[in-house]
């Protein structure tokens, strides 16, 4: 798992191995680790003498950053140029030290770069960018390097324009090939637009982790987390022990929806998948090991349900609805069953001890909550966990996992090929099934976004996906983490 953090956090960890360390030295560090990758990375494009390096540089500590990793480059024979984007309010020590190592300041963008180092701002930044750092920005795809391809371009700790604590982009901002960070992640290399703007994101340790405090902003798992958290059978695991899940999806009008789900059900760890709804002849043909029947009140035992994906918004679907929040069992509502909430008329209903997974997509977000998430996803998340109690799954390029009490989680898997008609369908059964097999409703929410993830990847690289497609790609993609 890595972990991300707000900006006040890293300011008040900085502030406290500041106090231990001599005057300049966290700088220093930083400036030494953006050096070493950036001389890597010339490296791979023919080398760092005679490279042509362009620092843009803004008037705070990250362009003192800049100037630093500038001038340990200039010593290294690359032709280093400095455009300053204010002057009058530079970093003075770390100008002089770019130009005691021959490195020149410039007052225009040039027209060749093998190398564009971005410190206009870091994580100091305020707003949008000001109007001429993005009419530099705006140019910066323009720059071609010796060999005539697009120069590479490095943020220095974050890309200038996005919105550091929200991953949000309000306006112009920097796209990187490669942002290299310092001491810890921040939330905008997790989330949102921002986390795609970063490109690869390099960490430099300069010591700060042990003087982070408190909460992460942001959780992000990787394949191991995964993998340990995944329900695996026994040799005493029989179907029951293995937990069963029960959907309560799709409708004689949206069969598909009840098949989707059923298929990402049968792919996840449960020992029994059973089906409740108008849709069961459909389902039984096309999944023979499914049990089904034609309403939940009609439905075996299960261990949790999923409820909502195609039900539709009449008579039915509401007592459908009542049935599966009346047990004392946790529940999963998608789609028809979320929009069925709106109103309130199931408030008493949602009143539950047992646990509480909804999995919105922005627009039903926002019949919800009466507002769209916004520009900050994961706060929006957070907001709508606490005041439903419970866990938040909510939809998009970087899913957002959020608790009633405030953990945040960042899915780093997932294509935008999952932008298919049905995909949340398959991610719904497939969490069910998690949830029934045991997991607690945040590891299965995670999970179930990661694997879902890796599963639009796979369909993607045989062509244009569609949900079928991301079923069918769960199975080998499970197969690869878990052995
Ligand atoms: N924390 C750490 O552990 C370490 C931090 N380190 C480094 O320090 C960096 C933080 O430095 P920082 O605090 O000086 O702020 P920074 O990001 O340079 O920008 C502030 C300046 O930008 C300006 N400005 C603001 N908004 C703007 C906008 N929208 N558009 C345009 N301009 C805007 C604003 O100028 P003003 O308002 O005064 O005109 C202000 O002066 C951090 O990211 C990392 O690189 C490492 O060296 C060591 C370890
Ligand atoms: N641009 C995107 N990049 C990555 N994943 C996306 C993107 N857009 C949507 N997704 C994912 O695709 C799935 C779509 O689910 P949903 O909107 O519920 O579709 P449906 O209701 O048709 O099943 C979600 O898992 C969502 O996170």
């Amino acid at each position: 798992m890595r972990q991300a953090w707000r900006v006040g956090d890293v300011r008040a960890a900085e502030k406290n191995l500041m106090a231990t360390l001599p005057e300049g030295a966290l700088m220093q560090r930083a400036a030494a680790g953006l050096a070493r990758r950036c001389a890597l990375l010339l490296e791979e494009t023919g080398g760092v003498y005679g490279a042509r390096v362009l620092l843009l540089v803004g008037s705070g500590d990250n362009g003192g950053d800049t100037l630093y990793a500038g001038a340990a480059l200039a010593r290294r024979g690359a032709q280093v140029r400095a455009l300053l984007l204010s002057p009058e309010r530079v970093h003075l020590a770390g100008l002089a030290a770019l130009r005691q190592a021959g490195g020149f300041t410039t007052r225009d963008l040039p027209a060749r770069a093998d190398l564009v180092l971005d410190g206009i701002v870091g994580i100091g930044a305020s707003g949008g960018l000001r109007p001429e750092a993005a009419a530099i920005v705006r140019e910066l795809p323009a720059l071609r390097r010796r060999d005539g391809e697009r120069a590479v371009i490095v943020a220095v700790d974050v890309p200038s324009g996005v919105t550091v604590d929200t991953g949000d982009v309000p306006g112009e901002a920097v796209t990187a090939d490669v942002t290299v960070t310092f001491g810890c992640l921040k939330a905008a290399h997790v989330l949102g637009p921002a986390a795609v703007r970063c490109g690869h994101v390099d960490l430099v340790d300069i010591g700060l982790g042990p003087a982070l405090t408190g909460t992460p902003a942001v959780r992000v798992p990787d394949a191991a987390d995964i993998a340990a958290w995944w329900p695996r059978p026994g040799a005493t695991s029989d179907k029951y022990s293995r937990g069963v899940v029960g959907l309560a999806t799709g409708s004689a009008f949206y069969p598909g929806a009840a098949l989707l789900s059923t298929a990402g059900a049968l792919a996840g760890p449960s020992g029994m998948v059973r089906y409740a709804g108008s849709a069961h002849r459909e389902v039984v043909r096309a999944h023979p090991s499914v049990v089904v029947a034609d309403r939940v009140a009609d439905s075996g035992r299960v261990q949790a349900w999923v409820c909502g994906s195609g039900l539709g918004s009449g008579d039915e679907a509401r007592t459908e609805l009542r049935s599966v929040l009346a047990t004392a069992l946790p529940v999963l509502l998608d789609a028809d069953a979320i929009n069925l909430l709106v109103g309130g008329e199931h408030a008493e209903d949602l009143r539950r001890d047992a646990p509480l997974v909804l999995t919105p997509h922005d627009g039903e977000f926002k019949r919800l909550a009466g507002e769209a998430p916004g520009a900050d996803r994961a706060g929006a998340a957070a907001r709508l966990a606490a005041w439903t109690n419970a866990v938040v799954l909510l939809k998009g390029d970087r899913t957002i996992v959020a608790t009633p009490s405030g953990e945040i989680w960042a899915n780093p898997t997932g294509s935008a090929a999952l932008a298919t008609a049905g995909s949340g369908d398959v991610l719904a059964g497939l969490l069910g099934s998690l949830l029934a097999a045991g997991l607690p409703p945040v590891r299965a929410a995670v999970a179930a976004a990661y694997v879902h993830g890796l599963a639009g990847r796979r369909a993607a690289e045989n062509g244009p996906v569609t949900a079928p497609d991301v079923a069918a790609a769960l199975r080998p993609a499970l197969a690869g983490l878990l052995t």
